[in-house]
């Protein structure tokens, strides 16, 4: 199933001091969704922002919350990040002992849930999920950091990923998430995936460059 490629900014590379102008300014720039990535010290180790933030950059953007939960545990917290204005919420399975209930609840929720694979994590972790879920983020950098290099191995499990998708023939997105670029990009999309979160390559060069560094992920640059 080919759908068209999707660009999620990462506003973790975004200047925190001006998050609204800077959610704005992404929007004006073309991106497809925001990639908002919750660390909380404890599942990995850096800690970022929660749900009050979210709410504060509701107004800021119409374009969906794609909310990256790399927090433990995680099923507390879903309701509050939903009630925020999250449309997209995923998680990382590791965090708790019950995944299928965690897609349950943002389901019931009314969102769309998406599991996430670390790059040590296998495609089993959400092998058996796959038919209940929106989206699979594959993370190409270890979590909790932006601005980190690419790992090449993670290209063959997209790749994997994709086939086990297509061939039960569900209608799942593959996401990726840590180290893209628009040298990184094409070689992940013509592995399957069709939506890019970029943190450092979206926000370089400041509000100015916002377009531009979008249209070169795309491929368009
Ligand atoms: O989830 C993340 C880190 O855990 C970020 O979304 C990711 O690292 C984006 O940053 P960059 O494009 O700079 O790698
Ligand atoms: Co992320």
């Amino acid at each position: 199933m080919v759908k068209p490629v999707l660009i999620a900014p990462s506003i973790l590379s975004a200047d925190f001091a001006r998050l609204g102008e800077e959610a704005r300014a992404m929007t004006e720039a073309g991106a497809d969704w925001l990639h908002l990535d919750i660390m909380d010290g404890h599942f990995v180790p850096n800690i970022t922002f929660g749900p009050s933030v979210v709410k504060a950059l509701r107004p800021w953007s119409a374009l969906p919350f794609d909310v990256h939960l790399m927090i433990g545990p995680a099923d507390p917290y879903i309701p509050a990040f939903a009630e925020a204005g999250a449309d997209r919420i995923s998680f990382h399975p590791e965090a708790g002992p019950h995944p299928h209930r965690t897609v349950q609840l943002i389901r019931s929720l009314g969102k769309a849930p998406g599991v996430v694979l670390s790059p040590g994590t296998p495609i089993a972790m959400v092998e058996e999920l796959l038919g209940d879920i929106d989206l699979v983020l594959v993370m190409t950098v270890n979590p909790g950091f932006g601005g980190q290099s690419f790992i090449e191995s993670q290209v063959d499990k997209v790749a994997r990923l994709r086939e086990m998708i297509d061939k039960a023939g569900l209608d799942v997105r593959i996401e990726i998430d840590g180290g893209v670029t628009p040298e990184t990009a094409p070689r992940v999309v013509a592995a399957g995936a069709d939506t890019l979160v970029a943190g450092t390559a979206a926000f370089r060069g400041g509000p100015a460059a916002y377009a531009a560094n979008i249209a070169a992920i795309r491929g368009n640059g």
